[in-house]
């Protein structure tokens, strides 16, 4: 079948998960839209029928995808449409998240064709899967592009795609609250860039060195876009959840594909 509008749907607070979409649809021919609903989801529904492949991209947040992706996701529908869906986590383990998202997009409407997981930098423990993905996830990226191609051309139409079920367990695992929050210090200059691109408002617009932690969802947004370098995780209590995560997860693991 054929599928030549290809929708890119992805949250990406610190920009990975939108490297690894990226890297996806320049291996994909065709005309390529691209919605990223970190901060915003789109005014109304989106409804793909023939011709489209969606392509969803979310990271793992406590072994699910983010909660507060949720509502714009759910305004991509289907028709029976082929999907792919992605996630991208920080070398720990994605547990329930890819089958989550399965899940979710299956519930929209759309036959999930192939799912993969992919590791990247770990955003609240950058040196975990430091600067990943690399070359070599790069490779793996477009050996599964050629797989889930391969397959959505060679099927004759949509109802008869075999989806995919990836690992997990239903009822997903309860995401443990992350009791860190970034603040910014002495070299914030007041610029506003964190407020402005803060996924949830966590950071208030006149005291910009603070974080509202009852809306912090701890995703290191303000951290990488900060001009003065002046946002970060801090105190004691993340140095001592740093030094036992970097100990039991800097064995480096490899993407996990499912066609
Ligand atoms: C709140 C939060 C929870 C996370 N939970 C997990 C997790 O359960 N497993 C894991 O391997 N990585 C976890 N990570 C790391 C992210 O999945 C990883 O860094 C991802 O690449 C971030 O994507 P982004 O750069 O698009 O925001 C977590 C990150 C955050 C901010």
């Amino acid at each position: 079948m054929r599928t030549e509008n290809i929708h890119l749907v992805y949250f990406s607070a610190t920009y990975t998960t939108r490297k690894v979409m990226r890297q996806i649809a320049a291996q994909i021919e065709g005309r390529k839209t691209e919605y990223d609903i970190t901060r915003s989801a789109p005014g109304a529904e989106v409804t793909m029928d023939d011709g489209d492949l969606l392509v969803v991209g979310m990271p793992v947040y406590s072994g699910r995808i983010p909660a507060s992706a949720l509502p714009a996701l759910r305004k991509f529908r289907g028709n029976g449409t082929p999907a792919v869906v992605v996630c991208v986590y920080g070398n720990r383990d994605y547990d329930d998240a890819l089958l989550e998202l399965t899940d979710v997009v299956g519930e929209n409407g759309f036959r999930v064709a192939a799912a993969a997981a992919f590791v990247a930098q770990h955003s609240i423990f950058p040196q975990v899967g430091t600067n990943r993905p690399d070359e070599e996830d790069i490779r793996r990226i477009a050996a599964f592009v050629r797989q889930f191609r391969r397959k959505i051309d060679s099927a004759a139409d949509s109802a008869s795609l075999q989806e995919v079920v990836p690992p997990g367990g239903r009822p997903y695992k309860t995401p443990g609250k992350v009791p860190l929050r970034p603040t910014g210090g002495r070299k914030c200059t007041g610029c506003g860039v964190c407020v402005e691109r803060c996924p949830v408002q966590a950071i208030p617009a006149g005291r910009p060195r603070q974080t509202d932690p009852q809306k912090c969802i701890a995703c290191g947004r303000c951290i990488v876009v900060c001009p003065a370098r002046a946002r970060r995780f801090g105190g004691l209590l993340y140095k001592i959840v740093r030094r036992k995560f970097v100990k039991a997860y800097s064995v480096r693991k490899e993407p996990d594909i499912y066609v």
